[in-house]
């Protein structure tokens, strides 16, 4: 219950007040919420507690907790002020510094934004994607950073609606996934392994750059996640280049003999990188679940490094900003091989 509760004052009325919601609606709905995600007697209790704030704040009363004191009291005070759990406090705080992991919090208790990518492989320019969704409203500008990416402030919902994953006009994909798919840098005729695939974002952004020319190999251990890419690739008509495997990493790389060009090894991981579009997610991890994710990268990806071929490329990704994750793994494989 403490969780929720941390939960509730920002999240369920702070934030939602900062969307256009009237206090009383955002009391309202996150009662309602409670008293589904919960148990109907929750309701009374989230509505007595969110009152008093909501009242507190309409008359300037609100007490805010003060950063302040020794770095236990600080960490205890922007977990309450920024409403996530104090171990991640406590690790961004040494990691980043006062003034980032605030930053970062805020961050991650924004409003999400998305991006798409034009599918190239039906031809889809940029352009034609910018023109397609100004038709239907949807406020957008191009990446730049990427020049078949679109930036959307919103209206993802009306991309949906409006059947252009459907037809193959694009794909939801983060800049981030596509800046992983860029130092990949596909090439026709290129032979490529994508050793944890699904459900296939770069994986269909790498076959779309392939042209035709040359072969993805997908693996991944979650068969109905792999499905997924599969229908993908043929919505998004790459699913010529697009062999798929469900199976283990372990496995493959002891049945498999084939060396690629170029591996990618995209690892599960915290995922505390994208908090912003998950926002359960700060709530259900531990410590104890980043150092199983870390022994499993470190895994997956000497295993992945057997698959490419002499002179080839090996790329490691993750969304997590967690160092033992990013700079900690890669320190870890080039001194062991
Ligand atoms: C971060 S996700 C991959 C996201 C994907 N690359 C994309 O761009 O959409 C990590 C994937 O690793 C898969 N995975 C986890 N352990 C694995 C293993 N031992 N062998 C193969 N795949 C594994 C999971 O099923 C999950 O789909």
């Amino acid at each position: 219950m403490e969780p929720l509760l941390r939960q509730i004052p920002r999240l369920g009325v702070y934030e939602l007040v900062k969307m256009g919601t009237p206090p009383h609606a955002a009391v309202n709905e996150t009662i309602k919420l409670a008293k589904v995600a919960l148990r109907h007697g929750a309701g009374a209790l989230v509505n007595g507690v969110l009152q008093t704030i909501s009242h507190d704040q309409a008359r300037g009363e609100l007490l805010e907790p003060k950063v302040e004191g020794d770095s236990h009291s600080q960490a205890c005070a922007l977990t309450d002020l920024c409403s996530h759990p104090i171990w991640m406090v406590r690790r961004w705080l040494c990691h980043f510094g006062r003034s980032e992991n605030i930053a970062l919090m805020d961050w991650n208790n924004k409003r999400p934004t998305y991006s798409l990518r034009a599918n190239f492989a039906r031809r889809v320019s940029r352009e034609n994607l910018l023109e397609t969704l100004n038709e239907l409203n949807v406020i957008s500008e191009p990446s730049s950073a990427l020049e078949d990416f679109v930036r959307l402030s919103s209206g993802l919902h009306a991309v949906i609606r409006g059947g252009l994953m459907q037809r193959g006009l694009c794909s939801v994909q983060d800049e981030s996934g596509g800046l992983v798919v860029k130092v990949i840098d596909p090439q026709s005729g290129d032979i490529i392994i994508d050793c944890c695939a699904a459900p296939g974002r770069k994986a269909l952004n790498m076959a779309a750059c392939l042209q035709k020319e040359g072969k993805i190999f997908v693996v991944d251990i979650n068969k109905g996640k792999l499905s997924l890419l599969q229908n993908a690739a043929i919505h998004l008509g790459v699913d010529d280049v697009v062999i798929p495997e469900c199976s283990d990493l372990y496995s493959y790389a002891d049945r498999h003999d084939l060396l690629a060009d170029k591996v990618l090894v995209d690892a599960p991981c915290s995922g505390l990188g994208v908090l912003s579009k998950r926002a359960d997610l700060r709530w259900r991890k531990t410590s104890t679940d980043l150092e199983d994710m870390v022994n499993l990268q470190s895994i997956l990806l000497r295993l992945a490094a057997r698959l490419v071929k002499p002179g080839g490329v090996l790329v490691y990704s993750i969304c997590s900003i967690e160092p033992e994750e990013n700079y900690g793994q890669d320190a870890t494989f080039l001194q062991n091989g």
